[in-house]
């Protein structure tokens, strides 16, 4: 064991990853002992693979596609994106963060240990570095060990050829302009965009419709099927796929009726894995649901007392937000006896394709289903003076009240900078007092924010909830 790293700590954090570091952090900053175990790069998933290479290519994919009002405004020239370029680019913002992060972790004083952690009892884990074998003793244990990606018959990975999003990470893109997408969740409808934007020509395939699993309104969809669709990117859903042939000079998919689709390559975003090989949970009494989910209850905790899951490895969401979400509550129940309720429905989902779509909350079927009368607040930014002076109308800010309490319920917006704005969502003090919140919020102006401002006073004009949003003062006429 490197001579700074602890043999018995407060909390000992398996993987590193947006969840696993956030607890660390957390639990150092609020004064326990804590060592940290990661077997592959620092940052999991989200840092090498995942959301932040993706940010990187997404901000290039948003400028490029920028190009289509540039005659309107006098700018001149054509913009295209090299994808080689853009490979070797986000690599360098990967390793910038990924020092930071180390570097943070250290100043924490934070020990880090790089190997592979198992159980050995649910206090103890045995961690297997490049030369040795390490015991941790720990109060409590957080299992923050992510996914990966799942390959669904009759795929089988090939380097070059049939990529996973981690491979189209892990080594330089392959030659040729001609992609297959598979699959109609977010991985896919975001590359497909990204990729449309590199100069690829992308065939997208899948078996179901777009985005089926994670609840944006009809109108949001359909926002987002029309942008996709002005860039020329299209999803033919409603696929099954029968054999992959891969040779010399692609990848041929048959798919049934003998239709083939020949490519340079395929990229594809079949849904994620739970990761919890070679962990022995057994060991620690730690369950796991037919899924393969680490099984845990309101508070984290798993089926052992002491032992906490957060992020991918324990939650159908898999997405950083939940994981730093978790991270925060595993954290608080650790220090406090559990105290805290995760509420993952309340943390923000964001989907960065030719539209941003932002959601948080219920909507309003499942508003309904759960005993609320829903009332919709709803502005759009067509009219919005920031985004008319940015070319840039299309989406809009979706709100669902309750019609007794006027508490949010829960809220959508879909358009440019969606992932930002939902944060006026998703910061609110609780969601009973969140539109008076934002109704007596200081906005600057002009500003896309100001249109969630909007759909808050349709909420409190169309519906009746002025009283309970501007509170007293209400001039009432007979
Ligand atoms: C292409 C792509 C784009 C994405 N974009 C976004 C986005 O924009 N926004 C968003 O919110 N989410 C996004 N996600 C999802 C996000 O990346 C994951 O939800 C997030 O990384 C999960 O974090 P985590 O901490 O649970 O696990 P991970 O990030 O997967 O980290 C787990 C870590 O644990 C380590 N580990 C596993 N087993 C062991 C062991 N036995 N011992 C030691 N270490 C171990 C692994 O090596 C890994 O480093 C994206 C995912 C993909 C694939
Ligand atoms: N912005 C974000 O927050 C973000 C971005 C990317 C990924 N992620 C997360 O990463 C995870 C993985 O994303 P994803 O899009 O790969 O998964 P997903 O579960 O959202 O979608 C999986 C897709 O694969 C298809 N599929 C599964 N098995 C198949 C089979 N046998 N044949 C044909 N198609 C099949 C499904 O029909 C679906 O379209 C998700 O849980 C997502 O939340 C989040």
């Amino acid at each position: 064991m490197p001579d700074k790293t602890p043999k018995a700590v407060d909390l000992a954090v398996i993987g590193s990853g947006p969840g696993g570091y956030r607890a660390a952090v957390l639990g150092a900053l609020r004064g326990l002992s804590v060592v940290i175990i990661e077997k592959a790069e620092w940052g999991g998933c989200c840092l090498n693979r995942g959301c932040v290479p993706k940010k990187a290519w997404y901000h290039t994919a948003r400028l490029v596609a920028s190009q289509s009002r540039f005659a309107d405004r006098g700018l001149e020239g054509r913009l295209s994106a090299r994808m080689d370029q853009a490979w070797i680019h986000q690599r360098s913002v990967v390793e910038r963060i990924r020092n930071s992060y180390q570097d943070y972790l250290h100043h924490l004083k934070v020990a880090t240990l790089t190997g592979h952690a198992r159980f050995q009892d649910s206090h103890t884990l045995v961690v297997a570095t490049q030369d040795d074998e390490h015991t941790v003793a720990a109060r409590h244990i957080i299992i923050a060990t992510g996914a990966h990606s799942h390959v669904p018959a009759p795929f089988k990975a090939v380097p070059g050829r049939v990529l996973t999003s981690d491979m189209l990470f892990d080594a330089p893109p392959p030659p040729g302009d001609r992609v297959a997408m598979i699959g109609s969740g977010v991985v896919a409808t975001e590359f497909a965009f990204i990729f449309s934007q590199m100069g690829k020509e992308v065939t997208w395939l899948a078996r179901s419709a777009m985005l089926r699993r994670l609840n944006f309104s009809r109108p949001a969809l359909s926002a987002l099927r029309d942008a996709l669709s002005a860039r020329g990117v299209t999803l033919q859903s409603g696929v099954t796929f029968d054999s992959v042939e891969v040779h010399d000079d692609g990848v041929t998919l048959g798919l049934a009726g003998d239709k083939t689709v020949t490519v340079d390559w395929v990229c594809l975003g079949t849904g994620r894995i739970p990761h919890t090989e070679g962990l022995a949970l057994e060991a620690a009494g730690v369950e796991t649901d037919e899924a393969g989910f680490v099984r845990r209850d309101g508070h984290l905790r798993t089926t052992a007392d002491t032992v906490y899951a957060i992020g991918d490895v324990a939650s159908h969401w898999m997405t950083a937000n939940h994981a730093l979400s978790d991270a925060t509550v595993a954290i608080q129940n650790i220090l406090t006896g559990n105290t805290r309720q995760q509420d993952a429905g309340q943390v923000p989902v964001v989907v960065y394709s030719a539209l941003e779509l932002a959601r948080l909350g219920l909507d309003e079927d499942t508003a309904e289903d759960a005993g609320h009368e829903p009332a919709v607040g709803f502005a759009a930014f067509e009219t919005s003076p920031c985004a008319l002076g940015q070319d840039d109308t299309a989406g809009f800010v979706r709100l669902i009240a309750d019609m007794d309490t006027a508490a949010l319920l829960g809220g959508e917006i879909t358009g440019a900078q969606a992932g930002e704005l939902i944060h006026l969502l998703s910061l609110a003090p609780d969601r009973e007092t969140a539109l008076a919140w934002i109704a007596r919020g200081r906005f600057n102006h002009p500003a896309r924010a100001e249109e969630v401002l909007n759909a808050v006073e349709t909420l409190a004009g169309k519906w009746g909830l002025r009283e309970s949003i501007f509170g007293t003062g209400i001039c009432t006429r007979g």
